[in-house]
């Protein structure tokens, strides 16, 4: 069931955007851990920062959860009484394995956080009132233009304890500096097995999709947005994690 990854493989006459279909899906994990270095570190610890701030009786959000991998482990480390897990995804074939994968976890391990898996636009659904809110490379998928009212909505819903924890790919205005990182980037789907043209036809695939920001940017938003104090506390090359207070 689990593929590995060979979606860009072949010479493709018109590369097409980046979509989070059935294909995509089934080769998913191996996508993501060969293309984002960091990614394990920052899924497990994700957990063990959200199991810091997670309030008793209170609602964790995991916004664009794909195959739950945060919400697992969300799962496993909140220990709060009462908490509750909203994993959300607007792809139907995502939330359909998600859902599986959550089962699967369920009968392997006791005294997990019940969730609740939900396919919805994070642009249109309504907000509840939560503790943690979880964005792990989903926010860089949004467009720009809406990305200040999706944080506004988090702030305004999130409890004076709580905490969004954001992950995003980063760009940096240091021209010396994106290059090389860049090339670093490269360098790690190569060192993954991807070819020169599995990499050029992602990146086509997925220019129009995943607008990136500098961190600067994120920064100046999320304090627009409300949040009082932004900490970067992961980076693995252009890849990052930050913690934005209320
Ligand atoms: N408007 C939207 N509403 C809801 N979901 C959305 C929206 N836009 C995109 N998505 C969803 O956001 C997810 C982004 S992947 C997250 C990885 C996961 N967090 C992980 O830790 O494994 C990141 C990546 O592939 O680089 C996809 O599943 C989209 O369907
Ligand atoms: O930045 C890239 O080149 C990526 O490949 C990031 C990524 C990872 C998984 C799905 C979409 C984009």
């Amino acid at each position: 069931m689990k593929e590995s990854d060979n979606i860009f493989a072949k010479p493709l006459e018109k590369v097409p955007d980046f979509v989070f279909n059935e294909d995509v899906v089934n080769v998913f994990p191996d996508m993501i851990k060969r293309s984002v270095p960091g990614y394990p570190t920052i899924v497990e610890n994700i957990g063990v920062i959200a199991a810091q701030y997670a309030q008793p009786n209170s609602l964790v959000y995991d916004l664009g959860c794909s195959l739950g991998a945060v919400t697992q482990a969300l799962r496993r480390h909140i220990k709060q009484p009462n908490c509750q897990i909203l994993a959300v995804d607007n792809s139907a074939p995502m939330v359909k394995r998600c859902q599986e994968y959550l089962t699967a976890q369920d009968a392997m391990y006791q005294e997990l956080t019940p969730t609740q898996v939900v396919e919805a636009d994070i642009i249109t659904m309504p907000w509840q009132r939560a503790s943690v809110v979880t964005m792990n490379f989903t926010l860089q998928f949004i467009s720009p233009e809406q990305r200040l009212a999706v944080l506004t909505a988090i702030h305004q819903h999130l409890d004076p304890q709580g905490v969004l924890l954001l992950s995003e790919k980063l760009r940096f205005d240091d021209e010396k500096e994106q290059q090389t990182l860049n090339e670093l980037h490269l360098a790690f789907k190569r060192a993954n097995g991807y070819s020169e043209l599995e990499i050029a036809q992602k990146r086509t695939a997925i220019e129009n999709v995943m607008k990136i920001d500098t961190f600067a940017i994120h920064q100046e938003r999320l304090l627009k947005a409300g949040f009082s104090k932004v900490t970067l506390w992961f980076q693995c090359l252009n890849f990052a994690s930050m913690i934005a207070l209320p």
